[in-house]
């Protein structure tokens, strides 16, 4: 199986880049999903989230006040990191189980969408890695339309994250998504011909069809081997 990695900076584009692939049948495993499914109410997240930040951080129907968890650790890296730390294992749990499902449905490539990939040092999960990059004055551009938040949040946000010239440099495909959508549009056609081409042996070995080749062979080898042995057996 190939695990691709996708990332970039907030805003730079993921999302819109992952529905591409979706659209092409590449399942997607989305972090930000699962960083909501680990938070929800009475889940082994949400009561860590609320034993560590205290009520205020909830809404009257006991759900997570995301905005206000957001507001909290955004503008605080040392609340910021420990927020990280408390939700990771559920996280990296959560990623975990969506990708064995599309492993036993005989996947052979997938898509993890994670924004955190550098910092959660997930990236050596996945090869290869796809870094949609775009440039700073866009970036907020974007984020400023979409959130409707002021500058200084999204300033905030932007430098919460490892910066995205350092990301492009870990990168193995960079997907430069400051112009149109047209754009981006025909880099994706050249990054997914590069994504989907034929899987190595080592990826092979690692998909569901290659782990049932393995045992395949291996059962065959042992029957054989005992009608060998049983012929020996039987002449001697
Ligand atoms: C702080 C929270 C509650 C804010 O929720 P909100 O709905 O406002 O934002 P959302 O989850 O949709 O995230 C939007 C974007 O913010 C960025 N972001 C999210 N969490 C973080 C973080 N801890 N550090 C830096 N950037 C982050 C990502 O680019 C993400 O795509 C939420 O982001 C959260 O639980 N974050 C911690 C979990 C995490 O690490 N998520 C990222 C998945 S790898
Ligand atoms: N090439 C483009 N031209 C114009 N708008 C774009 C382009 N690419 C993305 N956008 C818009 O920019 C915004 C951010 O894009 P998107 O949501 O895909 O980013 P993201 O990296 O997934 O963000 P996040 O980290 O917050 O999940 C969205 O409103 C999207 O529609």
């Amino acid at each position: 199986m190939r695990i691709v990695g996708l990332t970039g900076g907030i805003a730079s584009g993921k999302s819109t880049v992952s529905n591409l692939f979706k659209s092409h049948d590449v399942p997607i495993v989305d972090a930000d999903v699962v960083a909501r499914e680990v938070l929800m109410k009475g889940s082994g997240g949400w009561k860590k989230v609320v034993a560590a930040f205290g009520d205020e951080i909830l809404l009257e129907n006991g759900e997570v006040n995301r905005p206000r968890l957001g507001q909290i650790v955004i503008s605080d890296p040392d609340k910021r990191q420990f927020l990280n730390r408390l939700l990771a294992p559920y996280i990296s749990r959560g990623i975990f189980w969506k990708v064995l499902k599309l492993w036993m449905k005989g996947y052979k490539v997938i898509v993890l969408d994670v924004p955190l990939l550098f910092e959660a040092k997930m990236d050596k999960f996945t090869k290869p890695i796809i870094v949609v990059w775009v440039d700073p004055e866009t970036q907020i551009q974007r984020l400023l339309a979409r959130d409707k938040s002021s500058e200084e949040d999204a300033r905030n946000r932007i430098n919460a994250q490892m910066s995205l010239d350092v990301k492009r440099g870990k990168a193995d495909i960079v997907i430069d998504n400051t112009g149109s959508l047209d754009d981006l549009n025909q880099q994706f056609q050249k990054v997914f011909v590069e994504v989907t081409r034929p899987l190595t042996w080592t990826e092979f070995l690692r998909s569901r069809q290659g782990v049932f080749a393995i045992l395949a062979s291996f059962t065959s080898g042992v029957v054989l081997f005992m009608k060998t042995f049983n012929n020996h057996t039987h002449i001697s």
